[in-house]
């Protein structure tokens, strides 16, 4: 069976290596396929997003408009006669030399009714963008677990689960916080930017000249910073994906911790890699923070400039006094986007980053095709049980795993099961039983000679096919958390409620299903009951009768159960074995002495091969030997 990575929380793939280079960007825009299903829904957000710009960047105008009329030049002089006379009169006059187009309550008024427009564009421009975002974030997702499931056997030896987790995860939330946050984020700072820039220019461009000259320092120490602070950050997220793994992965085999009383050497191992995480993080918060400071030095010191030199501009009478008081309004608005367009370009750069990722494995081809499964799927015969009890033959079969090329695990495998009869497969420890089965399932390519049901070489049965008529009942039977009902009906999820019972029977199930108060309703898996081994196998067994295949594949426990339940688990396979060609893997030689041929396997060939009777006639024979080591052991365990 696929054997789970020994190396432990060692290495991360390097990701997100990549700077965002033309074709980095383009490849991740195919991304953005799933959003054309809602183009339309996607077209309305956006005319929400410009019709609430509009109103944000009307702001300022009425604010100058509110300040024109408070200090309107008639108000001003009136105020000021009785101090100084004409004279500062006059001189305000020249200041505030526009009269005001509203009185304050009147600007009061439109102020208010275009926040209220503001707040029900915006309200419209969130629910649809959100509605896209999440659309198309699901479709994505499902189309990235459907992709992810149907892919062969050897693409999960090369990723582990906990990179493809967070694929489907992590950087489908990536995209999704563009979708919704920052594509709309980004248009509105470059909106603002180039509309603020435009409206400014009107007031003064002499001004406008002079504030633009800041812009040239920020954008090349945004660019230096932002450098550092990406590597950094860039080393934060890797490392914090390590500690990910190392969590995920003892915590996964928690028992094996426990067993090497291991909790101290993990508690530091991850201690350390947490370490590392605060140590990236500092440095990489040192440039932020110097990066902050610096453009609010910048920014302030910009905005002091503009208010000197517009000042200055007003005294001299170039400028209105509301029009300057406009201008700097503006100014913020200007400068909060170009910093905000710094955080866009890294988030932009972590999204190309995701979607590559997400591409590459939607760009895999699957081995087997998504059914929709609402349409109830006719049970047919299938090609590979057009017999209704098909023969195997494997000719001359040559493997070895794509993981470890240069290791042939199989070097020359021949071996044939006619019609209903059983066979078992006999060897040491990595001999290569389970393989051979695998072979049969098409889980990995054989390098030389070919597997035959039929007389068809199983690469020529659709592989969907091919499997519905195989079942295995494997060593370490596996539960998904469900009730026991679902883990039976797994089967066959088309059966009905009969027939699942009927299964269950069959199966020597029945019993100890009805001893729990639930019965079938009872959770098993990681947070239900915990099933004994024997039990375990029999939920196996009930749901390979209902699978009813035409092959059957039985992986034998390695560990022996008590004779109660161990007559009970072999009554129930006979019953399954019954009338099905089958493949035993055999550890316990006592199970197979009836079947009709049994395979000794050595050195990735067959060294024996005959019934149970022949074999252990073999002078020396490996087989021979093999009875007698067990019947020893039973002799000195009795
Ligand atoms: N997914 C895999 N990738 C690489 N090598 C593998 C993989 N699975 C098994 N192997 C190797 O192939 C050889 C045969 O393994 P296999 O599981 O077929 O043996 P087996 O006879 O079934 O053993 P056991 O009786 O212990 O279950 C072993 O050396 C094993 O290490």
């Amino acid at each position: 069976m696929a054997k789970r990575s020994s190396s432990f929380g060692a290495g991360v793939s390097p990701e997100d290596k990549k700077k965002v280079s033309k074709e980095g960007f383009k490849k991740a825009l195919k991304i953005f396929r799933f959003t054309l299903p809602y183009k339309g829904t996607f077209a309305i957000g956006f005319v929400f997003l410009i019709l609430s710009q509009i109103t944000t960047m009307s702001i300022p105008l009425l604010m100058g408009q509110m300040v024109g009329a408070i200090v309107s030049p008639d108000q001003m002089a009136n105020a000021s006669t009785g101090i100084s006379g004409g004279m500062v009169a006059d001189k305000l006059q020249n200041v505030f030399h526009e009269a005001p187009k509203f009185t304050l309550n009147e600007v009061t008024l439109i102020f208010v009714g275009l926040l209220i427009l503001q707040s029900v564009f915006s309200f419209f421009r969130v629910i649809t963008f959100t509605r896209v975002s999440e659309q198309s974030m699901r479709d994505l997702r499902n189309a990235l677990y459907s992709k992810i499931i149907t892919l062969p056997v050897p693409f999960f030896e090369k990723n582990r689960v906990g990179e493809l987790m967070s694929r489907i995860t992590t950087d489908v939330s990536q995209l999704q916080d563009i979708l919704s946050i920052t594509s709309a984020e980004l248009f509105r700072q470059i909106f603002t930017l180039i509309g603020g820039i435009i409206l400014i220019s009107f007031l003064s461009s002499k001004l406008t000249l002079f504030m633009l000259l800041t812009f040239p320092l920020l954008v090349v120490s945004a660019i230096i910073f932002g450098k550092f602070i990406r590597k950094n950050a860039k080393k934060v997220q890797d490392e914090l994906a390590a500690t990910n793994i190392i969590v995920e992965e003892t915590l996964q085999s928690i028992n094996v911790v426990k067993a090497f009383t291991n909790e101290s050497l993990e508690a530091h191992r991850y201690g350390l890699s947490v370490q590392k995480v605060v140590d990236y993080a500092l440095k990489a918060a040192t440039f932020r923070g110097g990066f902050i400071s610096f453009i609010i030095f910048v920014l302030f010191g910009g905005v002091v400039g503009v208010v000197w030199y517009g000042g200055n501009l007003v005294l001299q009478g170039e400028l209105v006094f509301k029009d300057l008081f406009t201008f700097i309004i503006y100014t913020g608005f200007i400068g909060g986007s170009v910093g905000g367009l710094g955080d866009m370009y890294a988030q932009i750069q972590k999204t190309v980053g995701a979607s590559e990722r997400i591409l590459e494995i939607l760009g895999e081809e699957s081995e087997v095709k998504i059914t929709d499964i609402t349409v109830p799927i006719k049970v047919t015969k299938t090609e590979a049980s057009s017999t209704a009890t098909p023969k195997i033959q494997y000719r001359n079969v040559a493997f070895q795993y794509p993981s470890r090329p240069d290791m042939p695990v199989l070097k020359d495998i021949s071996l044939s099961v006619k019609s209903g009869e059983k066979i078992a497969l006999v060897g040491h420890s990595g001999a290569g039983k389970s393989t051979i089965v695998q072979l049969l399932m098409r889980y990995y390519h054989l390098a030389k000679g070919e597997i035959l049901v039929d007389g068809k070489n199983i690469n020529t049965f659709d592989i969907t096919d091919l499997r519905k008529n195989i079942a295995i009942v494997p060593q370490e039977v596996m539960l998904f958390g469900g009730t026991i009902y679902e883990n039976i009906a797994y089967g066959n999820p088309e059966a009905d409620e009969t027939l699942v019972i009927e299964a269950a029977r069959k199966a020597n199930a029945l019993e100890f299903i009805n001893s729990f108060p639930e019965g079938f309703k009872t959770i098993v898996g990681e947070r239900g009951v915990k099933l004994s081994g024997g039990q375990r196998q029999r939920i196996a067994i009930a749901r390979a009768i209902l699978k009813d295949p035409a092959i059957l594949v039985l992986d034998e426990a390695t560990s022996a159960l008590d004779s109660e339940s161990e007559r009970l688990v072999q009554d129930a396979l006979d019953r399954l074995m019954q009338d099905r060609t089958t493949i035993i893997i055999a550890h316990r030689l006592a199970t197979i002495r009836n079947v009709d041929t049994i395979y000794v396997l050595k050195d990735g060939g067959v060294a024996e091969k005959g019934t149970h009777d022949e074999l252990v006639l073999i002078d020396e024979g490996i087989y021979a030997n093999l009875v007698k080591l067990q019947f020893d052991n039973a002799m000195m365990i009795e």
